[in-house]
């Protein structure tokens, strides 16, 4: 097993990427979809499902386990591989944006780092760049995320200038804190809003740092989606080509097919645990939204031809009456369609780029989707 992290860029088909990451806890292939385990479990999965769906790795997020159960306790008890029983690599988000989205916010200082009341129980935190690195580390991650701030679109110049100066500033000092950890990886978030010249600042101060991996930051926020493209296609040039490039928050599959030709590696998104928990099927005819009354006496299964139980076997009667009664097998049966789909998804984009016909795919799928639901 090697004890160190490795990227190896295996071939490429325009600019997708088909790669490796290893790890002592595992390989992670590329390109990737990485479900979020927000509070140290993806909701409404037994972990050992998640891996059965062909999962390298799961999110964990340091805003919320550093709240409950708390940072210190999760390292008393083992550290979170042990405590969920998922052996396999974590990656963890440094818990900037979620302070932004879900704390009430008391402050923001660039020496001291981020003030905030928990969206629990109101008490109130700091989270400095240092100890954002050392949450992740008693959590035990292995790929730590540097701690960023994440303006919201639409934003002036100005704001955006001062904080995407700020998150560099950060992304040094979580470096330092970060060390030299064999087998563990602290990725930069590039942000610069939807500025080109800053994404450009932005990415090339971050390359400077010579960090492991890259996340591009600061999309995925409310703006188009040909906005976020046209920050990948201005990003991606200005970093290392040898190392992982992770887009965070995204997305949709149609979101994944577009970054991945532009030369994403990674994804995360909770659009395939959430929305399949709110009664919507992600297919290979495109979505379907199992609360809509027309589904009411139709025995037909979501996809007959899936080899994913949830899909094959349940009809749309009986997913519709789950959905409509709030009952929770059907949170569980669409969340465990919706990250089959999306491993489906991942599988095939691999498949085709290893082939060199991935344009071609990306065509088929989005023709297949725009087909509808039979
Ligand atoms: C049903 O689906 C949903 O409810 C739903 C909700 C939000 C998103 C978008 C999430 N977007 C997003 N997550 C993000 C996480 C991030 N973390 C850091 N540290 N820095 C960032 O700059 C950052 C940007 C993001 N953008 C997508 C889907």
């Amino acid at each position: 097993m090697s004890e160190d992290f490795r990227f190896t860029l295996k071939t490429t088909d325009g600019d997708a990427r088909l790669g490796e990451i290893t790890m002592p806890r595992g390989q992670i292939r590329t390109p990737a979809f990485m479900p979020v385990g927000t509070a140290g479990t993806v909701k409404a999965m037994y972990l050992d499902q998640v891996r059965d769906l062909g999962a390298d790795i799961i999110l964990g997020n340091t805003y919320h386990l550093m709240l409950r159960p708390g940072a210190e306790r999760v390292a008393r008890l083992g550290g979170l591989h042990s405590l969920i029983r998922w052996p396999h690599p974590i990656l963890t988000d440094s818990g900037g944006f979620q302070v932004m989205s879900l704390a009430a916010l008391r402050e923001i200082d660039d020496k001291k780092g981020v003030t905030f009341k928990s969206h629990i129980d109101g008490s109130v935190h700091h989270m400095s760049p240092e100890r954002s690195i050392e949450i992740q580390g008693l959590l035990g991650s292995d790929i730590q995320m540097q701690l960023d701030e994440c303006v919201r679109l639409p934003a002036e110049r100005p704001e955006i200038e001062k904080s995407t100066e700020m998150s560099l500033r950060w992304a040094e000092r979580c470096r330092e804190a970060f060390g030299d950890q064999p087998g563990k990886a602290m990725f930069g978030i590039v942000q610069g809003g939807d500025i080109p010249d800053l994404r450009i600042r932005s990415a090339r101060g971050l390359a400077g740092l010579d960090l492991k991996g890259y996340a591009v930051g600061g999309l995925a926020v409310g703006e188009p989606q040909d906005v976020m493209l046209d920050m990948l296609e201005t990003t991606l040039p200005e970093l290392p080509a040898q190392k992982p490039r992770y887009l965070m928050g995204v997305g949709t599959p149609d979101d994944i097919l577009k970054s991945v030709a532009r030369g994403i590696d990674m994804f995360d998104c909770v659009m395939p645990t959430r929305a399949g928990r709110h009664g919507l099927a992600f297919t290979r005819r495109g979505k379907v939204n199992l609360r809509n009354a027309r589904h009411a006496e139709d025995l037909r299964p979501l996809d007959e031809e899936s080899d994913c139980p949830a899909a094959r076997d349940y009809s749309r009667a009986y997913l519709h009456h789950l959905v409509r009664s709030n009952e929770s097998l059907g949170g569980m049966l669409l969340t465990w369609n919706n990250l089959h789909y999306y491993q489906y998804l991942m599988q095939g984009i691999r498949a085709a780029i290893a082939e060199g016909r991935y344009a071609t795919f990306m065509a088929e799928t989005q023709n297949d989707w725009a087909r509808g639901d039979i």
